[in-house]
């Protein structure tokens, strides 16, 4: 239902019906057109307001009520309210949903002019530029994202606005931006308003903003003049003008909502989606790598890791699993880091670091030019436990622990100035002072000691004035409204002499005040302004000189935060008995003792460690078995070690030994996406296709029972289709589980391709069959499927199952009439036929797939065949 029949209905006055509207809500409307796609929160005393269909919207998205303001002839302004001091919640609940918000404060008390009170927005709330850790996850960085897409490429720039760090690349088709914005999760695209881009709906903010702002040209302008450079060739992207105008138009767009200086970012930096192993959303998501299937995170890979000390450490970590590295030599010496700190020094080191506050967030907020005194003490406290992180560092030997050693300088300047310039523990915020330390500043001091000096002086003047009228019960007093005074008892008033005047009257006394009082009272609160004055000056000061220091501080955070990753792994690996992958330039995986890391962790009953081989003998390995049996958990655990290599973790197997590799691909049945109007499917066909069309011989690829969505038959005939392409042509590594036990024998005569099997124990107890999950893998095909006695475990009640067998019993019967013993559809894998000699050119033209050739190709091909055709007529026999 249209906003505006909601409005007829409920005889709302529309914000066009302008004659119906007070000169308030005109000011709200002036202000509301310079922010048209974000609410707007209007500061009115305690509340900020929203109107029209802000209101409803918030009412919506916060369940709050929806009331009317300003009836008119019975019509009414909808309206929604959150209270101020409450804000900043309703705030994080709708950048999580996200929502953009602008936020309009009172800049004068009411009535302090004539006509509305002066408003103005102050801050614009957009989820991928928000930095507050009151409306984020202090665990998880917040990323904003634009993108720039031409005929031959498209432009993604990144900017991590809290750490401040900026990067670019291109890619060359919407597949490849699927993946990376997959492994980026956004809280926000910025793109141009007409493009018409396939972008991810679940849970990301879309920005449109004016085509013209991601012209290459005028991006490129804003970038120097933002980096004040004369040229960008120095960042390295002199080439990739898609990226410069994707960076250009996030520049501006950050520029826009952002107040503050956006001075800590520095730099632009490229990168290639090629520096990493790639992991689709599928993948992640069938990984549990964030999450698991049911949603929680302890159950997850992220729950296992994250033993961090800091949040530094926590979102570093994070970053880690969405950049596993594709260079070997930096995930080389991360495993020797791990090598070293789990000589012990790595206990040591997380407790230490567990003193130390968020410099990265401190950094951030001193870079916004919105630190707190408790940031800058927080700081300083940093500072002041670095050096002993230092020492135990210096006497680790490894090179990248050594890099960490140097790059957690403790900055001695920055801590001397902040020791001098800060007290111990400040108050929350500036406005009341009390945060510089005394000795930092003279003039801070003397007109401190000015309002300081004034109990003395006060305890003087009431002995005096007691001994002037003889009144002994005469008090100096002072209070906010009336300021100093002399208090009497009424009855002494008489006694009140010619210089007093009179100030307040209570029930039984009088206040007075003297010219001296007078003189002193506006010496003393003309001091404490001005000391409040100064005091602010020097804070801003402060905060200003320390942001010179902001690459320092950057450094140093993000060396902590390293650190804090390598002493999180070090415990993992030790907690759960882990060991060293050895990074090889020889293709293929081979993994001994592999285990499932979070299965191996939360289960009660002992994981069985299993092998995998893949290499050039056997790219394809089939795997069946029983349900229940442990396909599900082998496949996810080879991804797994897979990926925990690539971050420069050690990994749960008793040895592993990776070669190169580009991708890890999968499709396996959870997490299919129904809400997003695809059946389960189509889903698994679509995700099998992106498979087959980018998997390549460097590829990962887990494929759990392709074809189980539809009929039989169908199902039947697509695994195979699918399974023989892999084979055949992407010659990727594959573990595929299926049940159809017929494609074993065809895999024979695959290249590269192998059976394995899950081994279940199945025996006879007084009549009844029981089943035993041995979870162990072995070579060659599974005999049967044993899914009749899986769901009598699961409880389904007997006489269904006896009803089952028959039923098998007669399709089994029906099957061997229809094809033969061999093609039984519910039959053990009868003994393979020897497969025949190898023919060369047989293989060419079956492995030819002429759609996806180039004139050029299809040419080479022919001479390549007729190569073949020539030395085969040479041969005797051939
Ligand atoms: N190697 C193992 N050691 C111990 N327990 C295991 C092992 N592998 C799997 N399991 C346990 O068995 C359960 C079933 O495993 P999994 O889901 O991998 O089986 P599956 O063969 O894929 O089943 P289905 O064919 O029904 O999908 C898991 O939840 C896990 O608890």
């Amino acid at each position: 239902m249209s906003a505006s029949r909601t409005g007829e209905q409920r005889n709302e006055i529309s914000p066009d019906d302008f004659t119906q509207h007070t000169p308030m809500m005109r000011q709200y409307l002036g202000i509301k057109a310079d922010y048209p796609h974000m609410l707007l929160f209007y500061r009115m005393g305690d509340f900020y307001e929203l109107f029209f269909d802000d209101a409803h919207r918030a009412a919506e998205l916060l369940d709050i009520t929806l009331t009317a303001r300003g009836e008119s002839a019975g019509r009414s302004i909808p309206m929604a309210g959150v209270p101020y001091h409450a804000a900043e919640g309703y705030l994080a609940r709708l950048i999580a949903k996200g929502e953009s918000i602008a936020i309009c404060e009172q800049l004068e008390a009411p009535g302090a002019t004539k006509g509305p009170v002066k408003r103005e927005v102050v801050r614009v709330v957009t989820p991928g530029t928000v930095t507050d850790d009151a409306l984020l996850e202090a665990r998880r960085a917040n990323l904003i994202v634009a993108l720039a897409p031409a005929k031959r490429a498209i432009g993604i720039a990144v900017l991590e606005l809290a750490r401040g760090d900026f990067a670019v690349t291109e890619v060359a088709d919407d597949t490849a931006l699927a993946a990376e914005l997959a492994r980026l999760d956004p809280a926000e695209i910025v793109i141009g308003e007409q493009s018409t881009l396939d972008l991810p709906s679940d849970g990301v903010a879309i920005t449109r903003r004016p085509s013209w702002l991601f012209d290459a040209v005028s991006a490129r302008r804003r970038l120097e003049g933002f980096f004040e450079v004369a040229q960008l060739d120095a960042f390295g992207c002199a080439d990739l003008p898609r990226a410069i105008a994707a960076a250009g138009a996030l520049v501006d767009y950050v520029e826009a909502t952002q107040q503050a200086a956006l001075s800590h970012i520095k730099s632009l930096r490229t990168y290639a989606v090629t520096d990493t192993l790639v992991l689709d959303a599928s993948t992640r998501r069938n990984l549990e790598i964030e999450r698991s299937a049911s949603g929680d995170t302890r159950h997850s890979l992220v729950g296992l890791l994250d033993r961090c000390a800091t949040p530094m450490g926590a979102r570093a970590l994070r970053r880690w699993l969405a950049e596993p590295l594709r260079n070997f030599d930096i995930l080389r010496h991360r495993h020797l880091a791990i090598e070293t700190l789990l000589s012990g020094s790595h206990a040591g080191l997380s407790e230490r670091l567990k003193e130390v506050p968020d410099v990265e967030r401190i950094a951030t907020r001193i870079a916004l030019a919105s630190a707190r005194p408790r940031d800058l003490s927080g700081l300083s406290r940093a500072l002041v436990a670095l050096p002993a992180i230092r020492r135990t560092l210096a006497g680790l030997d490894a090179p990248l622990l050594a890099a960490l050693h140097e790059q957690i300088d403790p900055a001695e300047e920055v801590r001397a100035l902040l020791e001098r310039a800060v007290i111990d523990n400040p108050p929350v915020v500036i406005r009341d002072g009390g945060v510089i330390a005394p000795g930092y500043d003279d003039t801070l001091d003397e007109l401190r000691n000015l309002s300081a000096n004034a109990d003395g002086f006060l305890a003087e003047l009431e002995m005096r004035e007691r001994e002037r009228t003889g009144v002994e019960t005469l008090k100096v007093g002072y209070n906010r409204v009336h300021g100093y005074y002399i208090e009497m008892g009424r009855m002494h008033a008489e006694k009140a002499p010619i210089d007093y005047q009179r100030r307040q009257t209570l029930k039984a006394v009088e206040r007075y005040i003297t010219p001296e009082l007078k003189k002193f009272e506006d010496q003393v609160l003309s001091a404490r302004e001005r000391a409040l004055a100064r005091e602010k000056a020097l804070y801003n000061e402060l905060v200003e000189s320390l942001a010179a220091h902001l690459p320092r501080l950057q450094a140093i955070a993000a060396g902590l935060a390293s650190l804090d990753v390598l002493c999180a792994l070090t415990r993992c690996a030790l907690d759960c008995h882990w060991v060293a992958p050895t990074l090889t330039d020889t293709p293929g995986i081979q993994i001994t003792g592999g285990r499932h890391p979070v299965v191996e962790r939360f289960s009660d009953t002992p994981f069985v460690a299993n092998d995998t081989v893949l290499d050039d003998d056997c790219r394809l390995l089939l795997i069946t078995g029983p349900n229940m049996g442990g396909k599900s958990t082998y496949m996810r655990q080879t991804a797994l070690i897979v990926l925990l290599t690539h971050i420069g973790s050690f990994v749960p197997a008793d040895a592993a030994t990776i070669g190169p590799l580009d991708r890890i691909f999968t499709r396996i049945g959870a997490g299919d996406d129904l809400s997003a109007g695809q059946s389960t499917f189509m889903v698994e066909m679509s995700e099998t296709a992106q498979i087959l069309h980018h998997a390549t011989d460097r590829s990962l690829v887990l494929l759990d029972e392709i074809g189980r969505g539809t009929s039989t038959y169908d199902g039947l005939a697509l695994a195979r289709a699918v399974a023989e392409r892999l084979a055949r042509h992407n010659h990727s590594y594959t573990l595929f589980a299926t049940h159809y036990f017929e494609l074993t024998q065809l895999a024979e005569n695959w290249p590269a391709s192998r059976n394995a099997h899950f081994e279940v124990a199945d025996y006879n107890n007084g009549g009844e069959q029981k089943l035993v999950f041995l979870h162990a893998i072995r070579p060659g095909p599974a005999s049967r499927s044993f899914g009749l006695q899986v769901a009598a475990l699961a409880g389904v009640p007997r006489t269904v199952i006896r009803q089952a067998e028959k039923h098998l019993a007669e399709l089994e019967a029906q099957s061997r009439a229809e094809s033969g013993p061999q093609m039984g559809l519910f039959e053990p894998a009868p003994e393979v036929k020897k497969p025949a000699e190898p023919d060369p050119l047989h293989d060419a033209i079956t492995d030819l797939d002429c759609d996806d050739m180039t004139p050029r190709e299809a040419l080479d091909l022919l001479y390549r065949l007729k190569r073949i055709a020539s030395e085969r007529s040479d041969t005797p026999g051939g």
